[in-house]
């Protein structure tokens, strides 16, 4: 696993100094020994000779497995726990040299400790060639740090260390398990140019029960095909992540796979992208048979576009936001046994949407008409649903409460049948792959007669939410039904732009809900009225054509032929009397 070689910022010097430092993997220490004088005099005067930090890594074994330079004020800090939440200490200790003459650690310093979880991380003060002071820390239960005085590098408690570092791997261990019940993963944020997104993003974040920890806006410059964001900047990401002590980081923008490896080597924490997140947050939620299959569907698609040999080792091992899935287990799946199972899932929604349709087609037979509550996620789509028909649908302050399509029956004054629909909210950047797998769920806004748009007049965001609605709505091609618009959460203050014609309600308070149900009953009106047909029996024919459109309210039969009145929509009327004749509607 590890190289012979001295790694790090090395550019520049001269290979009689590398050769010096290669030889350090040959050094061996004394069972007694922690930081022997020798050690300290050799590192220091290679660092200062450099003017640059070294650091060394030590087992417990006393073998020095690695050697790495740094630029004057830091040292790349190496991961050595090839596993997060392991119940032990990682084994090697790191020394590392501050040129300044101070030996005292820094923040960094710690915080790579406690990630790193290395046995002991210890800095030695140098200056004109020689060692000043060192200062080492160790971890301690519920990941704490205990920090030593600062020594004179000339009295280093060598014994009292080594003991120190077989005592915390104790701590270390007892405490994990503790630590992990509520381990909420820390999480930093990468947004690129829009400030809304990456607030957005945090709310994903936390809804996928993360907590956010830092978040970071970068100009949007020409993608690195490599790592997405610049060199430079992932590095200084890399330190901020470490000083956050975060577990994950998440891109508000989607990441090849290649670029997620190569991130994470920099960043030496597991990265994923806004899908994955959106993703996990669904696997989370789903709760269908369907929604699981559509889930998995849309979990296996994401991941087979980026299987790249081996890589994602970080991932895998971590857990967390970005594995979790209605087929967990599968994550290890390779590319022939996920083209298996989605060709599987596929067809188990194909049989679910068949009967889908075959309950759909009942329905139509019936013609109750079909009312959507469509819009952004957390609008309060079901809380309105709730607030008309006295249901429990479940509402939450997060994002995505709703992923299965709820339907309520409901009837207008005019006693006008329909069906309330609640749909699955829309976000910005939403997944392609959620698209075309819950095709059939958002299908039920498609199928509509009417749309009621709800949008949250609370939000800052209102009128860009709006927009992400109405490309959703075309994409799927919803774009031919009556709409409402509708904007909810007005108890919590006017909205001062609002959108022509729109209704102004509070789902929470009732307020302005008669106006609403006033405004669908008039719009199914328009859509759908009593019409009543007088078929003689020559044409008898006809009246099975008529009959599976709408709701028979009465059917006569008289001397001359069939007298039947129904709830017919205006352009199906239409189309029969252009078909057949104006002679067949009785005016
Ligand atoms: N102040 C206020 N809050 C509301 C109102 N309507 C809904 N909310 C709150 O907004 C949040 C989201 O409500 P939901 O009904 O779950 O929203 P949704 O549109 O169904 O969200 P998704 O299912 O996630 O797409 C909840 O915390 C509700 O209590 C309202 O009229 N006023
Ligand atoms: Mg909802």
């Amino acid at each position: 696993m590890l190289k012979h070689n001295v790694n790090g910022n090395i550019e520049g010097v001269r290979d009689a100094m590398l050769a010096r430092l290669d030889s350090l993997y040959t050094y061996e220490l004394e069972e007694d020994e922690f930081l022997p004088r020798e050690l300290m005099k050799l590192l220091a005067e290679c660092s200062c000779a450099l003017n640059r930090e070294i650091a060394v890594y030590i087992t417990r074994d006393g073998e020095i497995v690695n050697v790495a330079i740094g630029t004057d004020c830091d040292v790349e800090l190496t991961d050595f726990r090839l596993r997060r939440n392991t119940s032990r200490l990682s084994c090697v200790r790191c020394v590392h040299t501050h040129p300044d003459g101070d030996g005292r650690l820094s923040d960094v310093d710690l915080s790579a400790l406690k990630i790193f979880r290395y046995d002991a991380m210890t800095a030695v003060g140098v200056k004109d060639n020689e060692p000043v002071n060192v200062q080492t820390a160790f971890l301690v239960e519920n990941a704490e740090v205990m920090l030593s005085p600062v020594e004179h590098w000339y009295k280093l408690p060598e014994k009292e260390w080594l003991n120190q570092i077989l005592e915390s791997d104790q701590l270390v261990g007892r405490e994990e398990t503790e630590e992990n019940k509520d381990g909420r993963e820390k999480a930093v944020l990468m947004g690129i140019e829009s400030k809304e997104s990456l607030e957005e993003l945090a709310r994903l974040a936390e809804t996928a029960g993360a907590e956010v920890v830092g978040s970071f806006l970068q100009k949007r410059d020409k993608p690195d095909s490599a790592m997405f964001i610049g060199k430079g900047r992932a590095e200084e990401l890399a330190r901020e992540c470490q000083a956050l002590e975060a577990d994950v980081c998440i891109f508000d923008e989607e990441l090849t796979g290649i670029q997620v490896r190569n991130l994470e080597e920099v960043l030496r924490v597991k990265v994923i992208d806004r899908t994955a997140l959106i993703l996990d947050i669904f696997a989370q939620r789903a709760s269908s048979a369907e929604g699981k299959l559509q889930v998995e569907l849309a979990q296996l698609q994401y991941r087979s576009a980026r299987l790249i040999g081996q890589g994602l080792a970080l991932s895998r091992l971590a857990g967390g936001i970005g594995t979790r899935g209605p087929g967990e287990s599968k994550l290890e799946m390779n590319r022939r046994r996920i083209r298996e199972r989605m060709t599987e899932l596929r067809r188990r929604l194909d049989e679910l949407e068949k009967q889908r349709s075959i309950r759909r087609k009942s329905r139509e037979r019936n013609e109750i008409p079909v009312v959507a509550l469509v819009g952004y996620t957390n609008a309060g789509k079901s809380t309105l649903l709730n607030a008309l028909t006295g249901s429990d649908v479940y509402v939450q302050d997060q994002l995505f409460a709703t992923l299965d399509a709820v339907s309520r029956r409901m009837t207008t004054s005019e006693n006008t049948e329909y069906l309330l629909t609640d749909t699955v909210g829309f976000i910005r950047k939403l997944p392609h792959t959620l698209v075309s797998a819950f095709r059939s769920t958002l299908e039920e806004a498609v199928l509509a007669d009417v749309l009621v748009i709800v949008s949250d007049g609370s939000s800052q965001e209102m009128f860009s939410q709006h927009d992400t609605v109405e490309e959703v709505l075309a994409e799927l091609g919803a774009t031919d039904q009556k709409r409402i618009e509708v904007i909810n959460k007005c108890d919590e203050g006017d909205p001062d732009p609002v959108f022509p014609g729109a209704i102004l309600i509070s789902a929470k308070t009732g307020e302005g809900l008669e106006d609403l149900k006033a405004k669908i009953a008039e719009t199914l009106q328009e859509s759908h009225r009593p019409v009543t047909f007088c078929i003689p029996f020559s044409r008898y024919g006809i009246l099975s054509e008529i009959r599976p459109l709408g709701r028979v309210i009465t059917e006569n039969h008289t001397d001359t032929g069939t007298e039947i009145t129904l709830m017919i929509a205006g352009e199906d009327a239409e189309r029969l009397i252009k078909k057949y004749g104006a002679e067949i509607v009785k005016t």
